[in-house]
């Protein structure tokens, strides 16, 4: 259970905030409470305070995924990485708790399964921008390449390419703090599927070994999604235990093309979307909450 400050959200944002917490399943009874029906977040052992960064991971039941939030404690900048739509309200009211301003939302790429919360957070945070890798042909403000670093406060995250999950994939990779978000490329135990967009196996296995697993073996490893409960992995427990991405490239390739999944329920949805920050052809309930914040 989270318990949301009302007093905490600006006048303009509270009505908003209220709707997109019905449409996304939570309860909003007068005192506040939010139900833990859809998501959840809780306090990471690491980092801890004394390194200036507050962590945060949330988690949508819907789709799995993972969103972030990254605070500088001295400025109290805040990025948030892989946002979902139905959960903004959600994103908002946590930054607001803690008092930080959202400087950027930051992809790690085009998302097939879900609707980004990047175009609605700008509707909510007025003057924050959205960033996703050039490669990944998606609008945002700010588009990023390889080595480029996003700068929030005190806090640096540094671009690496990690292609094949689709070819706009990246990894962020905070040096300072011995982490990195990996999105789909890098899942615990596993790797993105290569079936659509643009995957490919070869590159995926290829930008996991150069960029990932080159890292030190202490970083702890975030992805977007964990299907099983899990929350955090490390590049030595990757290296060591990846049933996929620890066999040979050849193993690796056949692997993925054995897997034959369903393709992610909200496909259809979410790519078109997720080309114009999340706000294009978006169902009643949803269309409805931009209406309000725009
Ligand atoms: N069932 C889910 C979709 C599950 C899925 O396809 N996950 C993707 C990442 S989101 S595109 C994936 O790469 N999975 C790899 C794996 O091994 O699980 C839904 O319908 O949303």
């Amino acid at each position: 259970m989270a318990l949301v400050s009302a007093m905490a959200l600006t006048g303009r944002t509270l009505p908003v905030v209220h709707r997109c917490l019905r449409a996304s399943g939570a309860i909003i009874p007068g005192s506040q409470l939010i139900s833990n029906f859809r998501c959840f977040s809780y306090n990471m052992a690491v980092p801890d305070a004394k390194t200036g960064l507050l962590f945060r991971q949330m988690f949508d039941r819907d789709t799995c995924t993972y969103t972030y939030l990254l605070g500088d404690r001295e400025t109290a900048e805040a990025v948030l990485i892989d946002p979902v739509i139905e959960l903004a309200a959600r994103d908002v009211a946590l930054l607001n708790q803690l008092n930080l301003s959202l400087k950027y939302v930051v992809n790690t790429h085009m998302h097939a399964d879900h609707i980004t919360g990047s175009g609605l957070l700008k509707l909510l945070v007025p003057g924050c921008q959205s960033m996703i890798a050039e490669a990944s042909n998606a609008d945002a403000d700010i588009k990023l390449k390889a080595g480029d670093i996003v700068r929030f406060g005190q806090q640096e995250l540094q671009v690496r390419s990690t292609p094949g999950h689709t070819s706009g994939c990246v990894t962020y990779v905070m040096h300072e703090h011995s982490l990195a978000f990996t999105g789909d490329a890098l899942l615990i135990g596993g790797c993105g599927r290569t079936d659509f967009q643009e995957g490919c196996s070869e590159t995926l296995y290829k930008s996991v070994h150069t960029q990932i697993f080159t890292l030190p073996q202490h970083y702890a490893l975030y992805p977007a999604h964990d299907y099983q409960g899990l929350t955090v992995t490390s590049v030595e427990e990757e290296k060591k235990h990846n049933p996929r991405l620890g066999r040979s490239l050849k193993e690796f390739v056949q692997i993925m093309e054995d897997l034959k999944m369903p393709y992610p329920r909200k496909i259809d949805a979410s790519l078109p979307a997720n080309k114009v920050c999340g706000l294009y052809n978006l169902p009643d309930d949803l269309a409805a909450i931009l209406k309000d914040a725009s």
